[in-house]
């Protein structure tokens, strides 16, 4: 079997939907698909009424498919200081064509203001691997876990774009979505993440700069962060970008279009160029000359995020049978 369905981005990219078919007959919320995790979790009809803004809710008394798995509850927190818990369901989930009969869903009992605000995201569809999931007394497997068995190909692949839908797909590579070869790397799934080594990164016409920057492919983090090394050399290369506490983060002129930057991808010299106006990631203020940069410093994380400015500007598999990340251009 295969499957798959659009990512249409928010504003500024700030992260991807795709539409989910949830329980019998269908509802369909509109979830963020995210490998940096392992829950699916959803706005519901539990939801405590003050925490819900505009979302779409599961309400699984709606469901002749749903049964509740008793005493069993979930509860998340994310670096950002996000968070959300409830209890759990089991029902049929499809993404396009594929569908899973028996899937834990996590209904919201509560979620923090972050979630609330984001009135368009109706939940989370994790794609991390299960050691991530946050479910007691027992975790629960991942979409992705529950399809592989019967998936052609025990891969999914991310086409994430700037600021136009792309596509999310399970069970095969599609040849016309990419450019090039596609370059595998190794993942160490220890820490539950998709955890990947670049070898280094260049900064527009410069040379490449060997250095070693482990770090997770995660499509639930906007931006790209890297470490701070990188980050200093590559706005050391932009007259009137500046670290600005307000900010929290590097912002800089958005004009003139700031350099290209590229991170290598195996050890034959592959790489993925990101173009300057990717990190134009959004203007800081009304006057739009000033913007906050897409990428970002990751201290106190202990590894890199190549969050979404970093995917959409490449075509990602995500190979589950042999725990390998595959990059190509597009
Ligand atoms: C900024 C979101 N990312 C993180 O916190 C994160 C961190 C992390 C850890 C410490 C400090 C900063 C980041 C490590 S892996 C990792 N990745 C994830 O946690 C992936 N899931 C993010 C889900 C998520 C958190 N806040 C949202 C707001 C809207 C949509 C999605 C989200």
């Amino acid at each position: 079997s295969t499957g798959g369905a659009v990512a249409t981005p928010e504003d500024h990219d700030v992260e991807y939907l795709t539409p989910v078919s949830i329980g019998t007959p269908e509802q369909i919320l509109n979830l963020d698909i995210d490998t940096g995790s392992s829950d699916l979790w959803v706005f519901s009809s539990e939801t405590s009424r003050s925490e819900v803004k505009g979302q779409t809710l599961y309400d699984p008394s709606n469901s002749s498919t749903a049964q509740k798995l008793e005493g069993y509850t979930w509860s998340i927190s994310y670096g950002d200081g996000s968070s959300s818990a409830g209890e759990v369901y089991l029902d049929t989930v499809s993404i396009g064509a594929l569908t899973v009969s028996s899937q834990a869903v996590e209904v919201a009992q509560k979620v923090s203001s972050e979630f609330t605000s984001d009135s368009n995201n109706d939940g989370l569809l994790g794609l991390g691997f299960g050691s991530l999931n946050t479910v007691q007394p027992n975790a629960q497997k991942t979409f992705f876990d529950n399809a592989m068995p019967a998936l052609d190909s025990p891969v999914f692949t991310a086409d994430l774009k700037a600021g136009i839908p792309g596509r999310y797909n399970f069970g095969y590579i599609d040849p016309n979505a990419y450019t090039g070869n596609i370059t595998y790397v190794s993942v160490d799934d220890s820490q539950g993440f998709w955890d990947w080594t670049s070898p280094g990164y260049a900064i527009g016409s410069g040379s490449f700069e060997n250095t070693t920057i482990k770090g997770i492919a995660d499509t639930g983090t906007s931006l790209l962060l890297l470490p701070s090394s990188v980050v200093s050399a590559y706005y050391g290369k932009i007259s009137g970008a500046k670290y600005d506490s307000t900010q929290a983060g590097y912002v800089l002129p958005c004009s003139p279009t700031p350099p290209d930057f590229a991170f290598g991808v195996g050890d034959d010299g592959a790489a993925i160029v990101l173009p300057g106006k990717y990190i134009n990631y959004a203007p800081t203020g009304s006057s739009g000359t000033t913007c906050f940069g897409g990428i970002q410093g990751d201290s106190g994380i202990g590894f890199a995020i190549f969050g979404d400015v970093a995917l959409k500007a490449a075509f990602v598999v995500f190979d589950g049978g042999s725990k390998t990340l595959g990059w190509a251009s597009k």
